[in-house]
């Protein structure tokens, strides 16, 4: 059957859809530029209400794992490829992926030129789609609050460490709650909205998590973070890096059609050293706005010298606008989380050098 990807400026791509649709799926256009980790992608809070351009022709080749996914739910609302795999040949697969799309209902289109389509939304930035049977215009309004949708309203304890950490809550991947219970911690999810409760916590430390959409969706919240991050020592990942930022007086903006993927090159400052980094983000901290506050850029973006990664100068914080946890990617930076863990339990700080 036929299907359509129409983007805000008219420009559209034919494919073939996965099924006949009533009415158009609509959500902001974004494309995904690694060979493998389409189940994680699907799956990542962060990507919530997206429609996803997986720019390899082939996806879905060693098919879908129970173990693989970071969180309970599919969170895209639609995904674009050239090619949906429907064998699953790995020995840890449960299922192919196009059997997964359909038995989850995530509506998908195939033999799209991908390659094509990236270049438009290149060219254009990111912006809303349709996808549909026929060509139909999306409707030109801002989603957001997403955040809101994706952060648990409960808080939840897990492992049995010495080290309690406070992981705050703003739509949480599996991966990293699984890296910080492997490094020995306790962990307590907290909702973001609940951030007042974690006095009665008492934790040696928090990691801010990743999350969807745009971090000014909390800027009410960001007086109270604030506080909570001048008590204890604190590692932000991606919208958590992002968070902190703002809770010091920095300033974000949207990029023209941000960095997903596997291969993005990092330099640390303090080091020189450039690493290869798992990226999912629209939105940067802007190095400007950084120069009347107490952090500093300590990670730049090597293709477009962004902001990656910030520290504060004199209290225990840093993060990383890119995913130490890696899933899908690369584990070269996964020091940050060693050293995080160092950090917090005054081991003195290494580095992975
Ligand atoms: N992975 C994330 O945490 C993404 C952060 C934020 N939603 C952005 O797009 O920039």
């Amino acid at each position: 059957m036929k299907g359509v990807i129409q983007l805000e400026d008219g420009q559209f791509f034919e494919g073939e859809a996965s099924g006949e649709w009533t009415s158009a799926i609509e959500g902001e256009v974004v494309f995904y530029t690694g060979m493998t980790g389409y189940q994680e992608v699907l799956t990542d809070p962060s990507y919530r209400g997206q429609i996803v351009v997986f720019t390899y022709p082939l996806i879905g080749n060693y098919g879908v794992s129970g173990e693989s996914s970071e969180s309970g739910e599919p969170q895209v609302k639609g995904a674009i490829m050239w090619q949906c795999s429907d064998d699953d040949n790995h020995y840890l697969a449960d299922q192919s992926l196009a059997a997964y799309m359909e038995e989850q209902n995530i509506p998908y289109l195939t033999k799209v030129d991908t390659r094509e389509l990236t270049k438009a939304i290149r060219t254009k930035g990111t912006c809303r789609a349709s996808i549909a049977n026929e060509k139909t215009a999306p409707v030109p309004v801002e989603a957001a609050g997403q955040v809101y949708e994706v952060s648990q309203k409960e808080k939840q304890v897990y492992g049995e460490g010495d080290t309690h950490l406070v992981l705050i809550d703003f739509g949480w991947k599996q991966s990293i709650l699984d890296e910080l219970l492997a490094g020995g911690a306790k962990v307590t999810t907290l909702p973001f909205r609940d951030i007042a409760d974690i006095y009665d916590i008492h934790p040696d430390g928090i990691v801010l998590s990743n999350g969807p959409g745009d971090p000014k969706d909390v800027t009410g919240y960001l007086p109270q973070i604030k506080e909570v991050l001048d008590t204890y020592p604190a590692f932000g990942i991606c919208y958590g890096h992002q968070v902190i930022s703002l809770a010091y007086g920095a300033d974000t903006k949207k990029l023209p059609f941000g960095h997903r993927g596997a291969n993005h090159p990092v330099k640390d400052k303090k080091t020189n050293y450039v690493f290869i980094t798992s990226q999912n983000h629209n939105y940067v901290v802007t190095s400007e706005s950084l120069t009347d506050t107490p952090l500093e850029a300590r990670m730049i973006h090597v293709n477009d010298g962004s902001v990656e990664g910030v520290v504060h100068k004199s209290k225990p914080i840093f993060s990383a606008q890119f995913h130490p946890e890696a899933n899908p990617g690369p584990q070269d930076a996964a020091w940050m989380i060693e050293e995080f863990f160092a950090l917090v339990e005054k081991k003195g700080v290494t580095t992975y050098a």
